[in-house]
């Protein structure tokens, strides 16, 4: 089976980091990103380690992959798009794993996965923070299937490939997560430290609050609870002080940010009469005024 990854940043190397021990007789893995390099390191509790597992520049590969792994950002599928058609077979399993929601079209073979993994891409190496899992839809697979169950079975594989059967449920959940802590940390500048003030955590609040109430009122297959709240700002509280989120890295290192997709997604969702939204109507407005850079 052959496996691509396309991204070597935070989620494309911890996922590489690990596919990498597949049995070699029966998978090969094949790293992508737009420039080459011989490996990359982690840091990981305290401790880097590289690993040399090459990295190629995307340009550069003529293979067609079986299953193909996008952890770019999303603003990257369209650019990608000619490239991944010509290195993907008509049963190729193309898995987004990316933030955000509304992109599921872009490919006929996409398949939307809820990413939980927490790291920052530095210049020299890969953070690692904490969680490696990729979560997919409850439904059979020609090659992830067979993946799954290898990864299952081998103890020296740490990441948690997994089908879920409330998959629509856990993908909003995360998107969720997303539009409260990747709002205030991108728009402050700041890591999951923001949440010792008491003001951060209640304007954190009113925007969960916003969104789950646009999504209850418009989504069919949805229904999120008042007490997801809790238990948002309760993850957010556990997370290492230092930790930032995906779009903070982007708005400190000045890249455009996926919010289209994850604030941009829930405010779309919206109907004319729908209740005032002031704090996700503002978040929305600073962050595509940010991307007027
Ligand atoms: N960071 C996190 O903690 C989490 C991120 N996510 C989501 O996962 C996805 C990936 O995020 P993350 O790993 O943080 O992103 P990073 O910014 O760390 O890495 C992005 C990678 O994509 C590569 N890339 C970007 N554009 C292209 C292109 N046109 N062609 C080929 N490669 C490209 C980059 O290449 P190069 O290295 O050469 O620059 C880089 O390796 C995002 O949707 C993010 O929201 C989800 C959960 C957690
Ligand atoms: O829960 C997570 C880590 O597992 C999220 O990744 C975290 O909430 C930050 O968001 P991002 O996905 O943008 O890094």
């Amino acid at each position: 089976m052959k496996i691509g990854i396309i991204g070597a940043g935070a989620v494309g190397s911890i996922l590489a980091r690990e596919l990498n021990k597949l049995p070699e007789n029966e998978f090969q893995l094949t790293v992508m990103a737009r420039t080459a390099r011989n490996g990359f390191t982690v840091l990981e509790d305290g401790i880097k380690i590289f690993h040399d597992i090459p990295v190629h520049d995307i340009l550069s590969v003529k293979d067609t992959f079986d299953v193909l792994f996008i952890a770019t950002k999303t603003p990257a599928l369209l650019t990608l798009k000619e490239t991944i058609k010509n290195m993907t077979h008509g049963n190729s399993e193309i898995i987004y794993a990316l933030n955000g929601v509304g992109y599921d079209d872009m490919f006929a073979q996409g398949i939307p996965s809820v990413v939980y993994v927490s790291g920052q891409q530095h210049d020299e190496y890969i953070e690692h923070f904490v969680n490696q899992k990729i979560i997919l839809p409850d439904q059979s697979f020609t090659y992830l299937d067979r993946l799954i169950q290898i990864i299952e079975n081998d103890e020296s594989i740490h990441f948690d490939l997994v089908k879920d059967k409330h998959f629509e449920q856990v993908r909003y959940e995360k998107l969720l997560i997303n539009v409260g802590i990747n709002s205030v940390t991108a728009l402050s500048k700041n890591t999951a430290k923001i949440f010792e003030d008491d003001s951060m955590v209640r304007l954190t609040r009113t925007l969960l609050k916003e969104s789950i109430d646009i999504v209850n009122k418009n989504s069919q297959t949805v229904y999120i609870s008042p007490d997801f709240i809790d238990y948002a700002m309760e993850m957010y509280m556990s997370y290492p002080r230092e930790m930032g989120t995906s779009m903070y890295y982007d708005v400190m290192a000045n890249r455009t940010t996926e919010y289209q997709y994850i604030q941009g997604f829930v405010y779309n969702l919206k109907t004319d009469d729908h209740p005032p939204t002031p704090v996700l109507d503002t978040v929305v407005t600073l962050l595509s005024g940010y991307e007027k850079l």
